[in-house]
């Protein structure tokens, strides 16, 4: 079943990697959205984890981030039908961190509007299933299917597909009969005849999923959930097909036998699932057997989903749960552990428990890892890997720390190849003499075989690489795993021993030339498997060496490029406190901007009252010094009032000593007048001012002054004529 390693186990396991989605573009800072994880080129089933230290991970399939959902169910999920058909129970687990695609790539929230090229592997297998179980290959069989669909949730199990109240109906349990079988009650199991109805379930089930927010993905799965096909096929089988080994013909139209139970899980297994009925004609043959079909709650850790409350505690029973899962699939995908390991711990969650006989024994088990490729999730990305590695528990992984001496040394190895392609030309050569000779009757002597060159050459190199390989086995891997045994353990030196040498003696030469050449025919079918892995090893190791190449030119320009630069390794942990210190310093800068945001805000708010204000106030301010203005003019009327007031009660009172008063005034007004004119004339005596016809401006100002002076006589003299009309008392004088 395996495709790796020639060891047969019934654990696969794939990786799909996810594509960047929109929402990785939007939601993610920019810097963290590199893609790490890639398809390594020389190998389809290794992936390359490009990060500070490098390291490769082999699986059974690898999904590049462009592969289909067609792809990933043909390549890995087409042969699973054909064992389920055989009667074996068949499991497939979606294992991967919140929002790493195994809903996506199960299929487990499809519903008959998805477009046909995006439906998962639960669609596509279904779709598979009834149109075999419909076509001429199975006509002589009678299929009952059923689905169910349950999810585990803090360890509680719920039924997805049931009808009516929760709190009545019956609960759903795990039991064991007494030969190992596991079956579920309280579970409703329905029956269902094509793909469409198979959808209604599961659409109807997976909308009943528990979901919840945490601060990876809006609608992070925090459950594990199965969805169940259980099939009981019976086929009859007439006596005369059965004792000629003939194919199955139709059964007769009498009723079939009715199977062993009809209950889920509960037949006896040894290869597969089946009882038998006997009739005088033939037998009908009863196979049970179930496909499990698991989309597992996010692995991702507690801390990254910053869980509190019913969330951590959601978290914590996920966990529990894959750690078991991990430890059971550990047990069973190591052969070598499995021979020795008699307790493999199914109890240890209710999720390992439920699939106690889909897991392991004759179950076929995938399980498909689905990791994010950027940087952001590295973190996860490793933990998911090397959980699946451990599931998977391949041993040719090719990772750099687990491999002997001199497998990095190029020169070493290509004198290596040098050396084995010599070895080979003489072994050919050999054989070529070898049978020339047997053609010619004669013999090959043991003394001359055992000092050939090649033969030495072969001890001498088998030796080394048997050693080495020996010497390797034992060198724990990155994750304790044995590294691999790269030459069978039968080595050609061993083939070619000193006891058949010994033993020729009781032999005739023909048979000992047939013996010797059949020796020589696997020593260079040895060979040419060394060679191959070797010039693969080669070639793998010359990549590596040209990628560290460039690791190290890329640093080099660094240290010429900026000369003061200082080079170091950063350790996972201080990428992660990195991290932290980023997130929290992000965090903290966005509290810090929503407050300057908000205090802005407010600060524009007083800005528009105070500016309000303002303009209220030199409104204000305008409306006052108007008013004083106008007080102002007010009091100036009223003042002019009052003195035109005081003035004509004056007059009207006392005129004639008003007009005196008048007099007076005027007169001293004169009489200053006639001093400034008078003072003026001496000046311009005293500055001999001969021309009185002279324009200069003090004759102006003069005659200006004389001309004032005239009109304040003839004013005065108005004046007294007015005063000797009102009284001879007051009249003025001449
Ligand atoms: N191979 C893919 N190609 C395109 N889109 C994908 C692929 N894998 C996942 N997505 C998208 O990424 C998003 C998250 O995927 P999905 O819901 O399957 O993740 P999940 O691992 O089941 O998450 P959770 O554990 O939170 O339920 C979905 O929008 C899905 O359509």
């Amino acid at each position: 079943m395996s495709s790796n390693g020639g060891t047969s186990t019934s654990v696969q396991v794939a990786l799909r990697i996810k594509p960047l989605t929109q929402d990785d573009l939007i939601n993610l800072p920019a810097r963290f959205q590199r893609q790490v994880i890639s398809v390594s080129p020389y190998n389809q089933n290794q992936i390359v984890v490009d990060t500070e230290k490098r390291q490769i991970f082999q699986f059974d399939h690898v999904f590049a981030p462009e592969s289909t959902q067609q792809e990933v169910y043909e390549r890995a999920i087409g042969n699973m039908i054909t064992k389920f058909l055989e009667g074996y129970n068949v499991t497939i687990l979606a294992y991967g961190q919140t929002s790493s695609g195994k809903t996506h790539t199960m299929g487990t929230a499809d519903d008959s509007t998805l477009p046909p090229e995006s439906k998962g592997i639960i669609p596509r297998t279904m779709n598979s299933l009834f149109s075999l179980v419909n076509s001429g290959q199975y006509k002589s069989h009678k299929f009952s299917i059923k689905v169910s669909f349950i999810e585990i949730h803090n360890e509680d199990l719920i039924d997805l597909l049931g009808e009516g109240n929760e709190e009545e109906r019956p609960p759903v349990m795990i039991r064991e009969d007494s030969r190992g079988n596991i079956y579920w009650t309280g579970l409703q199991e329905l029956k269902v005849n094509n793909v469409d109805e198979v959808m209604d379930h599961l659409s109807r089930g997976s909308l009943n999923r528990q979901v919840g927010v945490t601060d990876m993905n809006s609608k992070s799965s925090r459950s594990h959930a199965i969805f169940s096909v259980t099939m009981v096929q019976q086929k009859f089988i007439p006596h005369n097909c059965i004792s000629a080994g003939q194919p199955v013909t139709s059964p007769p139209s009498s009723r079939p036998g009715t199977p062993a139970s009809s209950r889920f899980g509960s037949q006896p297994s040894s290869r597969t699932n089946s009882s038998l009925d006997k009739f005088d004609d033939g037998e009908w043959v009863t196979i049970a057997s179930k496909f499990h079909f698991v989309d597992l709650a996010g692995s991702e850790r507690l801390k990254r989903t910053a869980a509190s409350g019913d969330r951590a505690r959601e978290g914590i029973s996920i966990n529990s749960g894959l750690l078991a899962l991990g430890n059971v699939i550990s047990a069973l995908g190591d052969p070598s552990k499995a021979r020795h390991t008699t307790h493999v711990p199914y109890r240890d969650s209710k999720l390992t428990r439920l699939l106690q006989d889909s897991l392991g024994g004759n179950a076929q088990t995938l399980m498909i890892a689905c990791v994010s490729p950027i940087e952001y999730n590295i973190n996860e990305t490793i933990s998911t890997l090397k959980y699946a590695n451990r599931a998977r528990n391949i041993k040719n992984i090719a990772s750099v720390n687990q491999e002997e001496a001199g497998w990095n040394d190029v020169t070493h190895l290509q004198n290596l190849v040098l050396k084995l392609r010599s070895e080979i030309s003489t072994l050919k050569a050999a054989a070529a003499q070898n049978s020339q000779r047997s053609q010619d009757g004669g013999s090959i002597s043991p003394e001359k075989v055992s000092q050939s060159p090649f033969v030495t050459g072969l001890k001498h190199s088998s030796s080394g690489f048997s050693e080495k390989n020996s010497s390797a086995a034992k060198i724990p891997g990155r994750c304790g795993r044995e590294t691999p045994s790269r030459i069978p353990p039968t080595s050609p030196s061993n083939t070619f021993n000193h006891n058949n040498l010994n033993n020729m003696n009781n032999i005739n030469p023909g048979q000992q030339r047939d013996r010797d050449y059949e020796a020589l025919e696997d020593q260079l079918l040895q060979l040419k498997r060394s060679y191959s892995e070797l010039s693969q090893k080669y070639a793998k190791t010359s990549a590596e060496l040209a990628l560290h190449q460039d690791n190290y030119d890329e640093m080099e320009f660094l240290k010429n490029t900026c000369p003061g630069i200082k080079l170091r390794v950063v350790s996972e942990q201080e990428i992660e406190q990195f991290e932290k210190t980023i997130s929290s310093l992000e965090s903290k800068l966005a509290i810090t901007s929503a407050a300057l945001s908000h205090t802005e805000s407010k600060l524009k708010e007083q800005e528009n009252l105070i500016e309000g204000d303002d303009s209220t106030n030199q409104q204000n301010k305008d409306l006052v010094s108007n008013l004083q203005k106008y007080i102002k003019e007010l009091e100036s009327k009223l003042q002019k009032r009052e003195i035109d007031a005081r003035i004509a009660a004056s007059r009207d009172n006392h005129p004639e000593k008003f007009i005196s008063e008048t007099i007076q005034h005027l007169e001293s007004r004169l009489k200053e007048k006639e001093d400034a004119y008078n003072e003026l004339e001496e000046k311009l005596n005293n500055l001999q001012v001969g021309d009185p016809n002279n324009e200069s401006p003090e004759n102006d100002k003069i005659t200006r002054l004389e001309a004032k002076l005239e009109f304040l006589s003839n004013e005065v003299n108005k004046l007294r004529s007015l005063g000797i009309k009102l009284g001879p008392d007051d009249r003025p004088e001449s």
